[in-house]
């Protein structure tokens, strides 16, 4: 077991490179948001944007297109029944899950054209009805963001055997395509190559609605820009916790919004870091 550090998150988020342009960060498509979960998909693409995602596109019920433009003038929007396909092509990160209800025939879609290079976050709804319909994971590089109801469902490890890390590797290993398990509890834990990583920031002013899908849209957009996955997936899991500890001193509960915001002050804090602790720029300064 390692403790999820501030260190590690650091190692991650170093300043951008002067020569770069959007196309350098990412595309991000988020699919997700039916007619009455559309909240879901603005919360992912909202923290999506704000971890510096260099595009991001929902795919979503058209009936969420307007909310989304309102909130979040930086996404683009589609129509998840018709435009998914050619989308999912363009993309180098997908999302999918979070409020995506049971709209099955959208979820086969995704699982269908996925490619080995892409990264699939698979959230929310997703989880709940591949268990359901017993779907397999595709082959690409699968993180999957399960709360312990849904790791229940999908991993098939009641609750109370989560406890145990060799209940939750049993499990990972019937999987064929080695996904990253981020295992969310008050005690999220994360299962990357032979590692667990359990975190040790964060608290009760996380639990509210929401909270899961800016998770899962961090996820997404550190995924869009920081190589190779394993780092940037526990670098998302400890900063979306880090923020809400930190806005905790002074709010007794951390909206999801609220949290989204305080993402890129809180990351250009851990970029700094990494230029005062580089010895090369140290020289320079003197
Ligand atoms: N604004 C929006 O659009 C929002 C949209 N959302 C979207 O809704 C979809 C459904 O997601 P969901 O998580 O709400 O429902 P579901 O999968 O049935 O799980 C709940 C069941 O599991 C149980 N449970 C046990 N342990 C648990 C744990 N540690 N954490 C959580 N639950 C735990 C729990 O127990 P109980 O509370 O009853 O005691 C209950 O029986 C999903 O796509 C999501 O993205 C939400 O994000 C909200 C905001
Ligand atoms: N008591 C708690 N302490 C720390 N983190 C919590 C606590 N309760 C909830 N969380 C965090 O909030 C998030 C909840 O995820 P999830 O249930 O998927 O939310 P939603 O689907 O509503 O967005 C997870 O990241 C979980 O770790
Ligand atoms: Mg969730």
């Amino acid at each position: 077991m390692i403790n999820l550090s501030h260190e590690l998150a650091a190692n991650v988020i170093t300043p951008r490179n002067r020569d770069s342009f959007k196309g350098t960060y990412g595309h991000v498509l988020i699919v997700g948001g039916n007619a009455n979960l559309g909240g879901a998909v603005i919360m992912n693409a909202q923290a999506a944007v704000q971890s510096g995602a260099g595009l991001v596109t929902v795919a979503t019920d058209l009936t969420n297109k307007t909310a989304i433009h309102a909130r979040l003038p930086e996404v683009m929007v589609v129509d998840y029944q018709s435009d998914l396909t050619q989308t999912i092509k363009k993309a180098d990160v997908v999302l999918v899950g979070s409020g995506l209800g049971e709209e099955i025939g959208v979820l086969n879609q995704v699982l269908a054209h996925i490619q080995p290079k892409q990264t699939l976050i698979i959230d929310g709804s997703a989880l709940t009805m591949m268990a359901e319909q017993n779907l397999s994971l595709p082959n690409a590089k699968v993180v999957l963001t399960p709360h312990q109801m849904e790791w229940q469902r999908f991993g098939e490890v009641t609750i109370a055997d989560q406890a145990r890390e060799d209940a939750n590797w049993e499990a990972l290993i019937n999987f064929k395509t080695e996904p990253i398990l981020v295992l969310k509890s008050s005690a999220t834990q994360v299962y990357l190559k032979d590692d667990m990583y359990q975190l040790t920031v964060g608290g009760p002013y996380q639990a509210t609605g929401g909270m899961g899908d800016t998770l899962a849209g961090m996820v997404a957009g550190f995924a869009a820009q920081f190589q190779p996955l394993g780092p940037a997936v526990l670098a998302a899991v400890y900063c979306h916790s880090a923020i809400a500890e930190d806005l905790s001193k002074a709010a007794y509960v951390t909206l999801p919004s609220t949290i989204a915001a305080a993402i890129p002050a809180y990351m250009q804090r851990l970029a700094q870091e990494s230029i005062s602790k580089d010895p090369v720029d140290t020289k320079q300064e003197e």
